[in-house]
């Protein structure tokens, strides 16, 4: 999966947020947008995803070398953010099953290997309305990164975890992360020390 903009610009009004981004992104690579607050990253990140329109330029998505359409890209891509909420109602198994009824797990993982991997045995029976903050969080990251996509998108992914779900998070994007698309929207550092390829908004205002 290869996705590109081209002159990509968003406003928002009259407020133009970012405007002239020509950028590649490649399967097998990973990405940090980087800026401060309100500089336009989760903007960014949601028109790589398809779920917002760029007021210019266009976005190609492609994979073996052949244009992808909306709906195979949606297909294509997890996205943990916090604007995306887990079903409340859901409990958390519930919640992983409705899950991979659209998508396929990571090879290695099964339903059981993920619940193991979130640290929720004890939990999994229990509606996600009543998780802490930091149970959804990492039960937003568990399903994005252990779901067998080629492209990974996250924003701000530690928020809400603690140091040592912050090292969880790291040996998890290290363990699933290879081989994939990965973009992090971050502005902190240990969320995304691991991407090689950094997107600064300043440079596009
Ligand atoms: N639907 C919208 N309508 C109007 N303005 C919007 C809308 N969505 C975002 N904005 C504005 O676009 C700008 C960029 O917002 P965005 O959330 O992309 O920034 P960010 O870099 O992700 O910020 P943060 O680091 O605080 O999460 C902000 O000024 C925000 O108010």
């Amino acid at each position: 999966m290869e996705i590109s903009l081209k002159n990509i610009g968003r406003r928002f009004n009259r407020d133009w947020i970012f405007r002239g981004i020509n950028y590649n992104f490649e399967q097998g690579k990973s990405y940090a947008i980087l800026g401060r607050n309100g500089s336009g990253k989760s903007t960014l990140l949601q028109l790589i995803s398809g779920s917002l329109s760029p007021s210019e330029g266009r976005i190609t998505a492609k994979a073996k070398g052949k244009l992808v359409d909306d709906e195979d890209l949606f297909a294509s891509l997890t996205i943990a953010a916090p604007y995306l909420e887990l079903i409340e109602e859901f409990t958390l198994s519930e919640m992983i099953d409705f899950h991979f009824r659209f998508k396929s797990y990571q090879a290695g993982t099964d339903k059981s290997n993920l619940i193991d991997l979130l640290e929720l045995n004890s939990s999994k029976n229990k509606a996600l309305k009543y998780f802490s903050s930091g149970m959804k969080q990492r039960t937003k990251l568990g399903l994005a990164i252990c779901t067998d996509t080629p492209v990974l998108l996250l924003d701000e992914p530690t928020s809400n975890l603690d140091t040592q779900a912050i090292s969880w998070y790291q040996k998890l994007i290290s363990d699933f992360g290879r081989n994939r698309l990965v973009v992090v929207c971050s502005n902190q550092e240990h969320e995304y020390q691991f991407c090689e390829n950094h997107i600064q908004l300043s440079d596009y205002k």
